[in-house]
């Protein structure tokens, strides 16, 4: 077990290596010593001096930049277990590094890259914190540093000094290559740590492992990771990315691989959609606002929504997406973690556990989806029909990467049914799409009609236009909106329906952070709130595998779709089932 083995002590090596603070710890001296390199980070010449890091405290230079200081040997002191994870938390005796394994890859650059610079540049990494890359492709560090450079972006709203900062930060980044599989190459990866790590004059060193590669080398990477390269002083984080299997069986199969090397308090599995700004926002909402929980019910909530769609196929991507599809894409992780957020019951406090225990209970109640409540779709190509003047739009199975005459769905609705007293009877639809006519995630709850309502007369033939809806806004244009029924001014009685709205742009100066950023800040940070446990994996899983079992025993052939549209027909007949009507059919853009 990573860390522990090299400790020889539980409960140290369960802090050390990714729990969160514990109290009651024994006072045991620690049996391997802790090392100090007390090597003071020394300017060679004013131009070092001077780079500046994002908090605005100058700092001197690393080794690339002084090759002699990498010859520093640390001396070598001992502290007490409790000492050693207390270190591990305080940044001033603690060095932070960050690995991404499959750096030279498409998460790497698009998201976890520009993630870390913003975080430096806002100040909220530890003052000695580098970043290590890891993957096969062979790179030096300055080509490396080339990488980031042109993934690097300053905000909208940046202070200053911006370019400076993306200065600093590149002189904290290092490259490793070598194989996933291979012990060497993670030895290596862990002498260039060391190195690094030494300079910073800090007893304690947290290592945070960024899993960013194909699922297929998880388990040994994660293992290589660990058992070669685990941080000998402080915590060990690993960050593993979905797809966490494809059903319930090989999911389990990959949580007993990552078991084999890591601890549960190591593993961050992450879902990106729970560091989303208006998904953090749900439980504020809920809670700490008189207005809506009482209202959180079967008794006024008539249906929930949860709608995904984005306006570009899959292509380039289809070697990954054929093998898994819509549903275990999108809905058994984004969008089913929506709707455990939203229908939880109150936890008993903020802490990661007491939500996560009510995400479990309120999963374990669903039950499991079955086949007359799910439509599947598939996109087709439009010729003429693309964005730049009348370009092809190309179908799934246009792309070379799709096998032939494949079945995948690329457009899922489903209903889920919650069956405990919160929510017996209310239908939670959930649709998600490729190749859509628009990008956009929202939740939408439309709330029961008014009981003896005296307007009755007011409000036209179809009631059910006229009952409120909740609009969140995940993405774009992130807002929430309470559709409400009001006077028309003037003389005279005559009622329209309008709303109450908080678009996030208006209200708010600040540019919103990437989910990346906070759930990396979280990680840094040892909190797990917006991470998946790992039983509420297995229940996720338990909600769909025996219909995506059933789905590829059947070879249900997806209803085609055109790309660019609002999708298959068959939603709205599973809408129609359950007498609602997709909220996203009436433009009500804000
Ligand atoms: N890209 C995205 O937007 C998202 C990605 N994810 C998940 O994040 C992880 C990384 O995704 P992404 O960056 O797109 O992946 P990539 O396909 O870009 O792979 C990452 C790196 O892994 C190495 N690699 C690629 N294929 C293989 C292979 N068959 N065997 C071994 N190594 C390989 C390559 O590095 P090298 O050859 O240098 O070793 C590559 O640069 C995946 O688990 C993905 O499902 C999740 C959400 C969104
Ligand atoms: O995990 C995934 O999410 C993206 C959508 O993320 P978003 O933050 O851009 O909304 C999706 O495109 C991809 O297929 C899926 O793997």
């Amino acid at each position: 077990m990573l860390g522990g083995r090299q400790l020889g002590m539980d409960k140290l090596s369960r802090k050390l290596s990714g729990a969160q603070p514990v109290a009651n710890y024994s006072r045991r001296p620690i049996s391997r010593p802790f090392r100090a390199a007390p090597v003071p980070r020394v300017a060679q010449n004013s131009q070092d001096a001077v780079t500046q890091n994002g908090s605005g405290t100058s700092e001197a230079p690393t080794s690339w930049q002084n090759p002699a200081l990498k010859k520093a040997i640390p001396t070598v002191v001992s502290l007490s277990d409790e000492a050693a994870a207390m270190a591990a938390d305080d940044w001033s005796q603690s060095s932070l590094s960050v690995v991404v394994v499959g750096a030279s890859g498409d998460l790497a650059k698009k998201k976890i890259f520009p993630a870390l610079f913003a975080l430096f540049y806002e100040g909220l990494l530890p003052p000695d914190f580098q970043l290590f890359g890891y993957a096969r492709s062979k790179m030096t560090d300055e080509e490396f540093r080339d990488l980031i450079g042109n993934t690097l972006t300053c905000r909208i709203d940046a202070r200053s000094r911006c370019e400076d900062s993306q200065a600093a930060f590149l002189s904290r980044c290092f490259y490793c290559p070598g194989q996933y599989d291979a012990p060497e190459g993670y030895a290596n990866l862990d002498k260039k740590c060391k190195e690094q790590e030494a300079l910073t004059g800090k007893m304690v060193a947290n290592r945070m492992f960024f899993l960013s590669i194909p699922p297929n080398v998880f388990v040994q990477a994660a293992g290589g990771a660990a058992d070669n390269c685990s941080s000998p002083t402080g915590w060990t984080r690993v960050i593993v990315e979905k797809p966490f299997g494809r059903d319930s069986a090989s999911s389990a199969e990959l949580g007993r691989g990552l078991a084999r090397h890591l601890t549960e308090d190591q593993i961050y599995r992450i879902d990106h959609y729970l560091g989303k700004e208006l998904i953090e926002n749900l439980t504020v909402l809920r809670f700490s606002n008189l207005v809506f929980e009482p209202l959180w019910s079967r008794q006024y909530i008539r249906n929930v929504q949860v709608i995904f769609s984005e306006d570009f196929g899959t292509e380039g991507r289809g070697g990954y997406f054929d093998r898994y599809g819509i549903i275990r894409d999108v809905m058994q992780n984004h969008l089913l973690q929506i709707v455990a957020l939203f229908a939880m019951e109150p936890p008993v406090s903020l802490d990661g556990e007491a939500i996560r225990n009510e995400k479990v209970k309120v999963l374990q109640s669903m039950s499991q989806v079955a086949l007359e409540d799910v439509t599947l779709g598939q996109y087709r190509g439009r010729s003429g029909a693309g964005r730049s003047g009348g370009a092809d739009l190309p179908g799934y199975l246009d792309d070379a990467t799709v096998p032939k005459g494949s079945l995948c769905p690329t457009f899922a609705a489903i209903a889920l049914h919650i069956n405990n007293a919160r929510w017996d009877g209310v239908p939670f639809l959930l649709k998600a799409g490729k190749a859509l006519h628009t990008r956009g995630a929202e939740i939408r709850v439309q709330f029961r009609h008014v009981p003896g309502n005296i307007f009755k007369h007011k409000v036209g033939p179809n009631i059910d236009m006229t009952t409120n809806e909740l609009v969140i806004r995940i993405q774009p244009r992130e807002s929430i909106y309470l559709k409400i029924n009001n006077k028309v001014p003037g003389l005279g009685m005559r009622l329209d329906t309008t709303k109450l709205d908080l678009v996030y742009n208006d209200a708010y100066s600040k540019e919103l952070p990437d989910a990346y950023e906070r759930l990396l800040l979280d990680v840094v940070n040892g909190d797990k709130r917006l991470f998946i446990r790992d039983d509420e994996l297995e229940q996720a899983w338990n909600i769909f595998t025996p219909v995506l079992h059933e789905i590829e025993r059947r070879k249900v052939a997806p209803e085609l779709y055109p790309y660019g549209s609002r999708g298959p027909v068959g939603a709205h007949y599973l809408a129609a089932k359950y007498n609602v009507r997709w909220g996203d059919l009436t433009e009500d853009e804000i």
